[in-house]
């Protein structure tokens, strides 16, 4: 576990990570039924420009791969959004096992492995900086990865990892449509939450996806061939990178689908 004490899938605990005085801390677990249908929802638009990717980095905690946000080029807007929101990087989470590996649940039921794709506020916000410190500084788009089909996009992004094992390291990746990651089923969950990893700021509009995406399990195989670790020190795999579920508190789960 990276934060806070290890969670198997069958004891929730409260991470320590939980910020002292949080009441919107994420992930959470999904209850399907508890989730209130809201038809002022609006459908997400998707914008990428392919061109935008610019590089897989490795930061010690997932690999990243980050865009050029210096213009709307690439955007989300729609949904419960104000406002059109700036795609700036994604990443995933995992499983040593594919038994667990998501950070949101749904119905107490973990996927192998979950998509972020993180946007910030740049109609409201100078710099993403500063998005990250206001509560609607950021959306995170969530997609489940579940074990089935050989998904041809990710192939790709799959192909990359192996150059960038190590912690601190960081290849060219200049073209790459993220959509493809994407289900085309527009029905999606959105609850107020945080950052899942360290500064875990209040700050992120969550808009999980319901239908997940099909992996095999070579994919999956290959994000469990990273390491944690930096050249020349003791190998650790980089597995298990997902953050125990937090209390939902007085939260509402709404969804745009009956
Ligand atoms: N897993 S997630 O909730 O999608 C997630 C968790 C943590 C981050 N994250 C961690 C540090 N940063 C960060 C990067 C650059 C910066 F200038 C400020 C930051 F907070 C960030 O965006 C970004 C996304
Ligand atoms: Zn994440």
């Amino acid at each position: 576990q990276v934060w806070g004490s290890a969670a198997g899938p069958n004891c929730i605990v409260l991470s320590p990570l939980t910020i002292p005085g949080g009441t919107r801390q994420s992930p959470i677990n999904i209850q399907w039924r508890d989730s209130v249908y809201d038809p002022f929802l609006k459908p997400l638009k998707i914008s990428y420009d392919p061109t935008t990717c610019l590089h897989i980095w490795n930061n010690g905690y997932s690999f990243l791969v980050e865009f050029d946000d210096s213009a709307d080029r690439s955007i989300i807007v729609g949904g419960p959004l104000e406002n059109q929101y700036r795609l700036k990087q994604f990443h995933f989470h995992w499983g040593a096992i594919n038994e667990w590996g998501s950070e949101h649940t749904v119905d107490s039921k973990f996927y192998p492995a979950e998509l972020h794709l993180v946007h910030w506020n740049a109609v409201v916000y100078p710099t993403f900086e500063e998005a990250v410190m206001e509560g609607n500084g950021l959306a995170v788009i969530g997609v489940f990865l579940k074990l089935g089909a050989h998904h041809e996009g990710l192939q790709t992004l799959v192909d990359a990892l192996p150059a960038v094992k190590h912690k601190d390291t960081v290849i060219e990746f200049d073209v790459f449509d993220p959509s493809c990651l994407i289900p085309s089923c527009p029905d999606y969950w959105t609850y107020a939450g945080s950052l899942t990893t360290p500064p875990l700021t209040e700050s992120v509009t969550w808009i999980i996806k319901k239908k997940p995406i099909e992996v095999d399990e070579n994919q999956l195989e290959a994000f469990r061939m990273l390491l944690f670790t930096s050249d020349g020190e003791e190998e650790k795999r980089m597995v298990d990178n997902f953050r125990p579920l937090q209390p939902l508190m007085n939260r509402t789960v709404r969804s745009s689908f009956q």
